[in-house]
């Protein structure tokens, strides 16, 4: 029977990526998609942007729209001081079966809280379910529809506070207009644009930052 590209790619993990080394687990992802198979992980461009800006945040707890295989997570959660928490959300069971199956690979099981389901659901029950009060960074890389409805949900649910930052991927490629004219134009944001690429590919694509003002 055949395989999906998830699952081709965890398979690649298992095979190429040392057992607790996050390192790895990132340089097998980004192997297979330059060698075998594209798939839509933030990738080996843009991924450095993303870890910059977790680093510069260094969040006691932060929230990731957008699974998929884990390789963001697992780009994040590397970067998290002991004690703090990745919570990230992904609506396709396939998709999240596969993630903790990298995730454990990687040896961060223990820093990352993986829930399937839709954000728009669950962004409600986050402060109950893991007991914060607020996010210091957020990253958005679900359905590019979802990113500005889940941005106003966060914000009617009290989950942002003065200085949370907010990084979204594919602002350019798919794009999310709606987002992006929000952020930039909201006094309550102060935004930036981190020219890139589409991963793996010579297509523009870029990362926006946005630090919510309260
Ligand atoms: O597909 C679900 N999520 C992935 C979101 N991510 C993307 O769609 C995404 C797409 C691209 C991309 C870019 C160019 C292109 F030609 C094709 C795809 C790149 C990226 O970096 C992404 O992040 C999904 C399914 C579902 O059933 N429910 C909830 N979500
Ligand atoms: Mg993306």
């Amino acid at each position: 029977t055949s395989s999906t590209r998830p699952q081709r790619l965890l398979r690649a993990v298992q095979r190429k990526a040392t057992k607790g080394d996050p390192q790895s687990v990132i340089s097998a992802i980004d192997y297979f998609c330059r060698n075998s198979e594209w798939a839509m992980n933030v990738g080996d461009e843009k991924g450095p942007i993303l870890d910059s800006v977790v680093c510069e945040v260094s969040p006691a707890t932060a929230l990731e729209l957008g699974t998929y295989c884990g390789y963001s997570s697992v780009r994040i959660a590397r970067l998290l001081p002991v004690g703090t928490k990745l919570i990230t959300l992904e609506f396709h069971p396939d998709y999240a079966c596969i993630a903790r199956q990298v995730i454990q690979h990687a040896g961060l099981e223990d820093k990352i809280f993986l829930v399937e389901g839709a954000s728009g659901d669950l962004i409600p029950k986050m402060a109950d379910m893991f007991g914060i009060s607020t996010f210091d960074f957020v990253f958005l890389d679900h359905w590019k529809d979802r990113y500005l409805p889940d941005l106003k949900l966060l914000e009617e649910c009290q989950l942002l506070r003065k200085g949370s930052v907010l990084l979204a991927d594919n602002v350019i490629c798919p794009g999310t207009p709606d987002y992006l004219e929000y952020v930039r134009n909201s006094p309550r944001y102060e935004s930036r644009y981190f020219q890139s690429h589409l991963e793996y590919t010579k297509v523009e694509d870029g990362l926006e930052k946005s630090v919510f003002l309260g």
